[in-house]
């Protein structure tokens, strides 16, 4: 059966492999686990192409829709069809495909999905938008891309960046470099980047003299210049605040700490890091244990693969895959990380997807969830220990309400202040929010510093 049907789908052409992708992010698979099956059923020559229209139409999909609804005269609700009208206007507004393949194909894949039914509707609808693009196009970039609820809840509590966030969100995210310290400095791989001809820029992450760099060069990661080695990774310039914000403590001992949800492992390398690097400028910190804790087994072998792969001491990590909600060590720990579940809303750019997937009552679950784990890593932490907390949600029921609602509750905890100096880390009364208001940002993450007071 399986056979047969791997069959019927190599019989298919792009578009429709595109559009049935697309139907099942509808119905609730995400696009990692979707991407590199697509990817492995089209030819060599139309792995660009089904890329871009399958990253490109997530990334315009609500706007796209609201085209396409204004246009229809009666209700559509298979998501095969939406999904094919919205492919179909992607090609005519963004892509510089022939009008005439963008309709025919695209007309001929519902065709060849079983959904002939909608054939007439979709040809109808992309003919009058290729009568007049112009139109369209300047109609599709006043709108934002995200879903109403979500629209309606970023400019109630970001109103005066709203605007500029709606449009930052559309775009494809930029990629930043973190260099293993271990290794090299910042600079040095800078070097090496150059030495090779690859296109980068040196950018603040926000912390004085720290930097990182933003990749202006289109390049397999894989083929980065030592990456095999364990010299440098991938990660957002705002996911690599939480090592600094932490060295910037220069706490004088040796340190117990509880990476409270560190699957995959980005966060924690970056500490380790740090912590082995010969030009860390903190001088007399060391991290004598840390847990490194996930309730996703799965993902938690994510973390040995990661931490092996950048050479880093693991003999005092211990995995554990236990719920953060429960977990109860042994000893308290002097920091904790706690890079909390969330709806992922700040990193919508790497993810379009989540426009799709994520829904109103998403927030509230998730916020709930964050809620007890907090309170639970808090009975964790040592007097006088550190916890930092880390959202990539740009929401404040997750982020700043949440801080608030736990320091009501919690008279012993005490903010402490850091300071972020870019002009997209905008600073709180609890913590900062970093927003991607421009294309250049980095992800919408938020950080607060807590102290537990002895
Ligand atoms: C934002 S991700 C963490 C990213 C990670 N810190 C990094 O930098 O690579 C959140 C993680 O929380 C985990 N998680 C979700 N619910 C949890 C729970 N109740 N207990 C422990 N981990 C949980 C998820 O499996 C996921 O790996």
């Amino acid at each position: 059966m399986r056979h047969i049907m791997t069959q019927l789908h190599s019989q298919l052409n792009t578009r429709a492999k595109v559009v049935a992708t697309l139907e099942r992010i509808q119905q609730g698979e995400s696009l990692v686990s979707l991407l590199d099956p697509l990817l492995n059923q089209v030819s060599e020559k139309d792995k660009g192409f089904a890329h871009e229209l399958l990253l490109g139409t997530l990334r315009q999909w609500w706007a796209l829709a609201r085209i396409g609804e204004s246009l229809i005269e009666h209700e559509v609700t298979d998501k095969g069809v939406w999904a094919a009208l919205n492919i179909g206007l992607y090609q005519l507004l963004y892509m510089d495909t022939p009008d005439y393949a963008a309709i025919g194909e695209t007309v001929e894949a519902v065709k060849q999905l079983d959904k002939g039914y909608g054939a007439g509707l979709i040809n109808a609808i992309l003919r009058k938008v290729q009568k007049n693009p112009a139109k369209f196009a300047k109609k599709i970039e006043k709108n934002h891309s995200l879903p109403n609820w979500l629209a309606k809840q970023l400019k109630q509590d970001w109103g005066e960046y709203y605007a500029e966030l709606g449009q930052a969100l559309r775009q494809p995210a930029p990629i930043f470099l973190r260099v293993n310290r271990k290794f090299c400095s910042v600079e040095d791989y800078a070097d090496i980047l150059t030495q090779q001809g690859i296109g980068f820029a040196l950018v603040s992450i926000g912390i004085e003299k720290v930097q990182t760099i933003q990749l202006t060069d289109a390049i397999r990661i894989t083929d980065l210049p030592k990456f095999a080695e364990g010299w440098v990774s991938v990660q957002d310039k705002h996911a690599q605040l939480s090592a600094h914000i932490l060295a910037s403590l220069a706490l004088d001992k040796s340190l117990t700490v509880l990476d409270a949800c560190t699957a995959p492992g980005g966060k924690l390398a970056h500490l380790l890091e740090l912590d082995e690097s010969k030009t860390f400028h903190v001088k007399h910190q060391n991290i004598a244990h840390v847990i490194a804790l996930d309730s996703d087994e799965k993902r938690l072998q994510r973390v040995s693969q990661n931490l092996e792969r950048l050479q880093l001491n693991q003999e005092n990590v211990q995995l554990v895959c236990e719920d953060a909600t429960t977990f109860q060590a042994d000893t308290q720990f002097d920091v904790i990380v706690l890079d909390a579940p969330c709806t992922a809303t700040g990193v919508i750019r790497r993810h379009p997807d989540i426009a799709l997937l994520r829904t109103e009552e998403d927030v509230g679950q998730t916020a709930a969830l964050q809620a007890n784990i907090l309170a639970n890593c808090w009975h964790n932490l040592a007097d006088n220990g550190y916890l930092l907390y880390i959202t990539c949600s740009m929401l404040k029921a997750e982020n700043e309400d949440q801080l608030q609602a736990f320091l009501a509750t919690h008279k012993e905890a005490q903010i402490v202040d850091f300071s972020l100096n870019l002009p997209n880390q905008i600073k709180r009364d609890i913590g900062y929010q970093c927003l991607p208001l421009h294309q250049n940002d980095g992800d919408g993450f938020y950080y607060a510093l807590l102290q537990k007071r002895g």
